[in-house]
């Protein structure tokens, strides 16, 4: 039976593809992982980097080179592409395509006997004759925008005025920063660019076999769309659009419509011959990673998830719109008068990863094994305490790039807090060869942890209510993206963030990203007149198949003492921002809730 619906997940690292069937059970997934698939392209944990500049992108022909090969590996699963009557995808936000003149009429006329890279990457540097005007899409770990995003935050006054109207203060991995500095730097490719897409229309357009809508819920990370009144912002697409004036840069974002599940048409013929997909087979908006993640799971008010990929993401679903310039809303993707709350980091994964490998080094542990981390984490005490009324608190923040909340350059800082002293570890003697008793490099695996879960317990805490008798908190936290597969890092999610139902996982696959975007597909299809996405989950939601409890949330006493340490906490931020600040902008602790 043809009732099979196709999500993808084109992020930092990886491309997943999964298949689901209408009642949406979990058939088939298989991935792509940049690094170890395709060194050819140099990349580095799916990256290519520009230090002098700040500058991190990739190139998109290892995304073209991606799509086929996931479909190759779903294939040789033995999925059947014939099934298959929708499909819908997500992209790692804020990255964009610039696609040439031609891009439309080669996109239109793929030959299924050739790659997508034959047909789309064109000519030799140079002279490019394919479908794009520049090889790279910017990734959203670039800091390359400092001057761009200052101009964006005066532009309507204030940072604070440009959250209100686009739900973000101006950030440097934002597209329209973002395009105000492809402009400047590579003025002749901006002339030559006809459309430009993010990540997730980008992959939506390939499928479709023309350049697809921005999504509603996607374009809400660019600091170009007003979020009040569902337009692009003049202003900001005037500032974006530097002399070429805002019409044109206009015409090349295209529009926004404001249903996600409304159909763009049907696939491109050349997956129809190439691949054995139906003719019929519905291309449903494609949205970004995070709110894709927000799909595959029923939240209800007070519900968190936290995304623990490349980035980490604390997401959370909310009738209530409330910017500021410390956090992020944007569009919910299926549902109007819904929106998504989001903190995102830039040193999540591969900042814990760090301390992993160290922590490993020093003992001569297996190099990328999680274990040594997991059971010293684990076995530390609560903020570094033995006795709290007599020992130190111990409190880090570890930046290997720079940060995305606070605005700091990359550093690392320990600090010991005593009778309302805080007196920092100098790294030389937390990394000499002579360990500080007060700070073993043991100690970075709970502080690490402790830190990352704090600082979103800081900025989260006055969107989440009481539960029950319990003080506010957040209801349930899902646990997703590759760190959710670690135990221990679930149970210091709980232990600082809480949780009165405890702490989830998903039951069913690894990815909840791509599962969000296969949801997505079969609503899209699917869904009778006017019926909202939260109904159609609730109907096939099987709570006992789906998901999964992995320990306790809120720990009396525990989740106290971590509440007390928010307040050190934020002093510590306000010295990494003191010493390391970057220049910009109404920066950055919980909207003035907590005072140190
Ligand atoms: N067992 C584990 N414990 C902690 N982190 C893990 C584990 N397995 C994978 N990860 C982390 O997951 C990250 C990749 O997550 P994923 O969601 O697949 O990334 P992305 O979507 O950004 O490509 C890696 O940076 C890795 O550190
Ligand atoms: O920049 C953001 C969100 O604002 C990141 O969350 C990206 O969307 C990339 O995500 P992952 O590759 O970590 O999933």
């Amino acid at each position: 039976m043809a009732d099979q619906f196709l999500g993808f997940d084109l992020s930092t690292q990886q491309l997943k593809g999964i298949i689901v069937k209408s009642d949406l059970k979990l058939i088939h997934e298989a991935k792509v992982d940049f690094d170890a698939d395709f060194a050819k392209y140099g990349i580095e944990k799916g990256v290519l980097t520009n230090p002098s500049e700040g500058e991190v992108f990739a190139p998109v022909a290892l995304f073209l080179d991606a799509i086929e090969l996931v479909l190759q590996r779903l294939k040789e699963q033995g999925a059947d592409f014939s099934k298959v009557q929708g499909i819908s995808g997500a992209g790692m936000q804020h990255g964009t395509v610039f696609w040439s003149k031609d891009a439309e009429s080669i996109l239109g006329s793929l030959d299924p006997g050739k790659t997508l890279l034959e047909q789309l990457e064109g000519g030799a540097k140079g002279e490019r004759k394919g479908a794009f005007s520049h090889p790279f899409s910017p990734n959203w770990q670039d800091a390359s925008t400092q001057k761009q995003c200052e101009e964006f935050d005066k532009k309507l006054g204030t940072p604070e005025a440009l959250a209100e109207a686009t739900g973000s203060k101006a950030h440097h991995r934002f597209s329209g920063p973002q395009i105000l500095r492809f402009h400047q730097k590579y003025p002749e490719a901006y002339k030559a660019t006809a459309r430009i897409s993010l990540v997730s229309s980008f992959l939506a357009s390939v499928f479709l076999g023309k350049v697809a809508p921005i999504d509603i819920s996607d374009v809400c990370g660019a600091n170009l769309w007003d979020i009040k009144t569902g337009r692009w912002n003049e202003e900001c697409l005037a500032l974006a659009a530097g002399g070429e004036g805002a019409e044109n840069l206009r015409s090349k974002l295209g529009d926004v419509p404001e249903d996600g599940g409304g159909s763009f048409g049907s696939i491109s013929p050349y997956f129809v011959k190439r691949y054995g997909f139906p003719s019929t087979a519905q291309v449903i908006p494609f949205t970004g990673d995070n709110p894709s993640t927000i799909l595959a799971l029923p939240l209800r008010s007070s519900d968190a998830i936290v995304s623990l990929g490349t980035s980490t993401t604390f997401l959370m679903s909310t009738p209530q719109y409330k910017p500021n310039p410390a956090y992020h809303f944007l569009n919910h993707p299926t549902t109007a008068g819904l929106y998504m709350f989001m903190l995102c980091y830039k040193n999540g994964g591969l900042a814990r990863e760090h301390i992993r490998d160290a922590i490993n080094e020093q003992s001569n542990g297996p190099a990328k094994s999680w274990d040594l981390f997991n059971s010293t984490a684990l076995n530390t005490p609560v903020l570094g305490q033995q006795d709290p009324t007599s020992d130190p608190m111990r409190l880090g923040l570890y930046f290997p790039r720079p940060e995305i909340v606070p605005n700091v350059k990359e550093g690392t800082w320990r600090f010991l807090h005593k009778d309302n002293t805080l007196s920092p570890v100098p790294p030389q003697t937390a990394h000499g060869k002579t360990e500080d008793k007060t700070w073993p490099r043991s100690a970075d695996a709970r502080a690490i942890l402790e830190s990352q879960f704090l600082s979103l317990r800081l900025r989260s805490q006055s969107l989440v209510g009481p539960q029950g008798d319990l003080p506010p908190q957040p209801r349930r936290i899902y646990m997703v993206g590759g760190g959710a597969a670690n135990a221990a890092i679930a149970e210091l999610a709980g232990q600082v963030l809480g949780g009165s139902e405890g702490v989830f996982k998903l039951d069913i696959g690894g990815n909840a990203c791509a599962l969000g975007a296969a949801y997505k597909a079969a609503w899209g299809v699917q869904r009778g007149q006017d019926e909202k996405f939260e109904d159609f989950l609730e109907k096939r939601w099987r709570e006992e198949d789906f998901v999964k409890k992995v320990c306790e949330g809120y720990r009396e006493g525990v989740w106290e003492r971590y509440g007390e340490a928010l307040k050190v906490f934020d002093r510590v931020e306000k010295k990494a921002i003191e010493e390391r600040g970057q220049e910009n902008h109404g920066e950055q602790n919980a909207g003035g809730k907590v005072s140190a």
